[in-house]
């Protein structure tokens, strides 16, 4: 898999960065939609850029950790909204709607399949992880498999058309195992990456906060597969592998929130190279979000103060992408309009 992902071409970036300041106005005026434009006129190759078929993927899966009750909601919630994602009526099908993505849901390993629920697609990895808390989330085979769904989910899409992959999850309590990746993942100390979820209280958030820490004390090996394996869920690394298959098919993929982040950062550290194709949406409330992005040295466009994830951040910032490629494409350069052309006099 490691092999698929070419390193991003940037032997043009002079040249594109030189389209981008003749456009009529000062130089770097359009702030992030300057770089936004710049990176994803790097992957596409192309003159117009164009972003026709936007498509978010929602991964579910269940977190045997959630037996402790570190969710405001039990597991059986993850199985509700997913029939809800299918029927149109949660936040990222309204954000979907209203900017033109497709959506696709896929069972990662929900606690109980649901082979009546027309739309779904059935790629279970087991019927929710163990407790990492008490012993590994699932097994190197399971992690194995889990990419290679990934993978495979993300190339379906892609090769029927799909420009721009956004990534979303549903799992109830795998904001703790996003936590325990971020922290095994970077080293960083525990409080940093563990925060309060979907809005747990003082309690929880306290057998939270011990549960992780327990869960990291144990010997682990500190590749990231094996992290994946100790602290993972059935949606986060398929989400990983739909990250690296994106990346080997040079696709742009917008990340969500925290956990999809996580699920970034664990992409990054199998496959390096795939880091240039990644695009983030937002920054959120929720602790750990901020550390994850600054591991990545990721700028995100948004900032909502959003803790919701299902991919509502990414589908939410696909109209600046738009909006990136369409001054990218149509703004008139100070030539073509008879502008007189500014030069940065800052320095
Ligand atoms: C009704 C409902 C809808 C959601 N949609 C996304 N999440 C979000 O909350 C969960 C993570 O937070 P924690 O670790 O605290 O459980 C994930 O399912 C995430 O997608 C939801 C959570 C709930 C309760
Ligand atoms: O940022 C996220 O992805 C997030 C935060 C809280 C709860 N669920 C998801």
């Amino acid at each position: 898999m490691l092999a698929e992902i070419p390193a991003l071409d940037k032997t043009a970036t002079t040249a594109i960065q030189q389209r981008i300041d003749l456009k009529t106005k000062p130089a770097g005026a359009l702030g992030k939609l300057e770089a936004l434009a710049l990176q994803l006129a790097l992957i596409q190759n192309k003159s117009p850029l164009s972003l026709n078929k936007p498509v978010l993927l929602i991964f579910a899966g269940d977190h045997g950790i959630n037996v402790h009750g570190v969710s405001i909601a039990p597991s059986a919630v993850t199985q509700q909204m997913v029939r809800n994602f299918l029927t149109g009526g949660a936040a990222a099908n309204c954000f979907c709607r209203s900017n033109g993505i497709e959506l696709a849901v896929i069972d990662a390993g929900i606690l109980s399949a649901l082979p009546d629920a027309p739309g779904l697609i059935q790629q279970s990895l087991g019927s929710g992880t163990a407790d990492f808390s008490q012993r590994p989330a699932m097994t190197l085979a399971q992690v194995d498999a889990g990419l290679a769904l990934g993978r495979h989910i993300a190339r379906q899409h892609i090769l029927a058309g799909c420009d721009l992959l956004l990534l979303g999850e549903m799992g109830i309590a795998n904001t703790s195992s996003a936590a325990a990746l971020l922290a095994a993942a970077t080293g960083l100390p525990v409080e940093t990456c563990v925060g309060r979820g979907t809005g747990i209280s003082d309690t929880q958030f306290e057998l939270k906060l011990s549960l992780i820490k327990q869960a990291l004390e144990r010997p682990y090996a500190k590749d990231p597969v094996s992290i994946l394996a100790e602290f993972g869920g059935f949606e986060l690394v398929q989400l990983c592998g739909a990250i690296l298959g994106a990346a080997a098919l040079q696709t742009p993929v917008l990340i969500d929130g925290f956990i999809v982040s996580v699920a970034a950062l664990l992409a990054c550290q199998i496959a390096p190279n795939c880091r240039d194709y990644l695009i983030f949406a937002h920054q959120g409330a929720e602790a750990g979000h901020k550390a994850v992005l600054d591991a990545l040295n990721a700028i995100p466009l948004l900032d909502l103060a959003l803790r919701l994830g299902e991919g509502t951040g990414a589908a939410l910032a696909v109209p600046l992408l738009r909006a990136a490629i369409s001054f990218y494409n149509d703004m008139a350069s100070f030539a073509d309009a008879g502008v007189t052309q500014v030069v940065d006099s800052s320095d």
